[in-house]
């Protein structure tokens, strides 16, 4: 049996549900392609972040990056289940605080914050700025100048670890464009510009090694260096951090495959790493910070298409179209991505052809699942993707001037829309003629 996406259960007439609704229906109200959010998965693991902390028993702050998905429908969400979220631009910053996120909760993360972007911040009350290169000293310390402002602030450094992920989404090596290199020296420097500006207040220290990670040795040996770092620098600078921040990375399932930790190992390993080393050092446990994406709400995402035509070569090959694809979920042609998919209709089908599902975008890259074995399909059937929460709608393009897809928010056995399907005119709206 395949995997079927935590928390995905069939009706009595041996529908796909989700949250107890009925996917074929949510197709036919919604239309599609839809993205469906089992709000209760989401809940779920948030909940999971702040069981495996509060089980070890330290002190912690969990932040959303919401690049993962964000509307304002997730932001309210994220602010009822009292925690943070990171943003990594005036966009997302923008739509958090509509979507009543406390400024306070917010960490700022970007590797090219625009002067506008951190003025913003600042005007509303940011709660922290991840500062990631000197170009941003310099033009925060100015801005904290003009203003009169002080603000807190974590480095972001970068630890010089190869997470063992696709390269396009491993962050933490020494070439890398995010935050200040250890081993030349970078950071000690940075450190030093920072500490003797008293309009900042440097809280701590922040790394990220990458996203989709499910071996842990690249989190210890994260964990291993910060708690070094931060070691030496009380004992170079007398400069204790009061958080130490992981970032993100924490891998989900796609696919059988795919098997993560759960959430609570993780977070016990990457705490008994911490707590060795400040063991060790005699150095008090910072706050540990993370900042999982993903792992939020990955999972907890389902996108239903409804397929069309079909092409089928002898010998060669057959294509199953959607009526959505790479402008929707971009993932399968920028990394490779796997993922698995189901008809709504009888989800436990068994298999009886191969093809490969493809979408209707002018790309003959524009494969969803490459060769894949199916039950028949046949026009009209609702396919339903499971795992597509994260980094797809946020992802999304209006390629060939395909709108964007709507998202939908299951519940309790209730659907409702939190972002509607864009239209031709919604498309338009910027243009001059
Ligand atoms: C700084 C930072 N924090 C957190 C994340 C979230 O990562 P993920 O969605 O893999 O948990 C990212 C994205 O990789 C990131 O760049
Ligand atoms: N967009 C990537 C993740 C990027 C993480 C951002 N630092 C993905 O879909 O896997």
């Amino acid at each position: 049996m395949k995997f079927m996406g935590n928390n995905i259960t069939t009706n009595q007439d041996g529908h796909l549900t989700i949250g107890g609704v009925d996917t074929l229906q949510i197709a036919k109200e919604f239309g599609t392609p839809t993205i469906v959010y089992d709000v209760s998965k989401i809940k779920e693991q948030i909940n999971a972040f702040k069981t495996g902390f509060e089980t070890q028993g330290v002190k912690y702050h969990v932040s959303y990056a919401s690049k993962a998905f964000s509307s304002l429908a997730m932001y309210k969400l994220i602010s009822e289940m009292n925690i943070g979220s990171d943003v990594v631009s005036g966009g997302e910053l923008y739509a958090a605080l509509k979507g009543g996120l406390n400024p306070k909760e917010i960490e700022f993360h970007g590797n090219n914050k625009s002067r506008q972007e951190l003025e913003m911040a600042i005007d509303n009350g940011v709660g922290y700025i991840i500062i990631d290169n000197f170009y941003e000293i310099e033009l925060l310390g100015e801005i904290l100048d003009e203003k009169q402002a002080n603000v807190d602030v974590l480095l972001r450094l970068a630890p010089g670890i190869h997470a063992e992920t696709h390269d396009y989404i491993s962050t933490g090596q020494e070439k890398s464009k995010f935050g200040f290199d250890i081993k030349s020296g970078q950071a000690d420097m940075a450190l030093k510009q920072v500490l003797d500006n008293n309009r900042f207040n440097l809280i701590g220290i922040h790394a990220h090694i990458g996203s989709q990670i499910f071996a842990t040795d690249g989190f210890v040996q994260e964990a291993n260096k910060l708690m070094d770092v931060l070691n030496e620098w009380q004992q170079k600078y007398d400069f204790s951090a009061k958080v130490v921040n992981l970032g993100g990375g924490f891998g989900i399932r796609y696919t059988d495959d795919d098997n993560p930790l759960a959430i609570q190992e993780f977070i016990k390993i990457i705490v008994d790493a911490l707590k060795s080393k400040s063991k060790e050092y005699g150095y008090d446990l910072p706050e540990i910070w993370v900042e999982p994406g993903r792992s939020i709400v990955g999972e907890a995402g389902t996108t239903l298409y409804t397929i069309g035509s079909r092409k089928d070569v002898k010998g060669v090959g057959s294509f199953v179209a959607v009526d959505g694809g790479m402008g929707d979920n971009i993932r399968p042609a920028l990394y490779q991505a796997k993922y698995d998919a189901y008809l709504a209709k009888d989800p436990t089908a068994k298999p009886q052809q191969n093809a490969s599902i493809v979408g209707k975008y002018c790309e003959s890259g524009d494969i969803l699942i490459k060769d894949y074995d199916l039950p028949m399909t046949k026009p009209g059937d609702v396919l339903a993707m499971p795992s597509t929460g994260a980094y797809g709608y946020v992802m999304a393009s209006n390629y060939n001037r395909n709108p964007k897809p709507a998202v939908v928010f299951v519940e309790d056995g209730k659907a409702r829309l939190v972002v509607k399907r864009e239209t031709y005119d919604d498309m338009l709206k910027n243009e001059i003629l």
